[in-house]
């Protein structure tokens, strides 16, 4: 298991030891006593879920407000995505700056998103099946968002087509016009 950092803190990549044999290839996916050994507080992951994504599809940028938000375990089982989060806890130094990282099947990586993040990505490929374990469960009422393409937040999405987004998410508010719920 390789643990990498970012700039911005509290996000880290886990990249597992894959096992390949003549079957094929095994890995853990989560392990609350790695992430505990990594000083991690004990999390209750409550909710996974699954979407698949036609390459171009952008999800995001989403939260979920106190008291339902949600830390995120993601990874992708199929194809490739660029994850992306904004920290929008306020008083962070480094608020409403963002953090990509390449999620890839073949390298099983995981990205832990804490609290206080929106958190969006983009299927770089067709049938990009991602996969996320959440601390809360679904609360639409308290669904919130940033506007992905927001000029403010300088994400370079790395699309490879035009951009699917949802109706929901095309309306999003901008950095701008934006009040932290964190
Ligand atoms: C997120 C979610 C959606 N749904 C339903 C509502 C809706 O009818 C349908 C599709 O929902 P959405 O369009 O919000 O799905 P999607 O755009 O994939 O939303 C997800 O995006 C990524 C980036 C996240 O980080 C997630 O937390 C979540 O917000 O699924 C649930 O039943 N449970 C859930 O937890």
């Amino acid at each position: 298991m390789q643990v990498s950092t970012f700039p911005i803190e509290g996000l880290l990549e886990f990249r597992p030891r894959i096992f390949g044999d003549d079957r094929g290839a095994f890995f853990e996916s989560f392990s609350a006593r790695t992430m505990e050994g990594l000083g991690l507080p004990h999390l209750d992951w409550v909710q996974d879920n699954q979407s698949s994504s036609k390459a171009g599809t952008v999800r995001g940028l989403h939260f979920q407000c106190p008291p339902h938000a949600q830390a995120k375990l993601v990874r992708v089982a199929q194809g490739r995505a660029l994850d992306v989060v904004v920290d929008l806890r306020a008083g962070s130094p480094t608020y409403g700056q963002h953090a990509t990282v390449e999620l890839t099947a073949a390298l099983g990586n995981v990205f832990f998103v804490p609290v206080g993040f929106a958190h969006g990505f983009v299927a770089l490929e067709d049938n990009t099946l991602f996969l996320y374990k959440c601390t809360d469960y679904y609360a639409p009422a308290a669904e919130g968002g940033l506007l992905w393409n927001d000029p403010a937040l300088g994400i370079n999405w790395q699309l490879p087509s035009e951009a699917l987004i949802s109706p929901k998410d095309a309306i999003l508010p901008t950095l701008a016009e934006f009040d932290s719920p964190f």
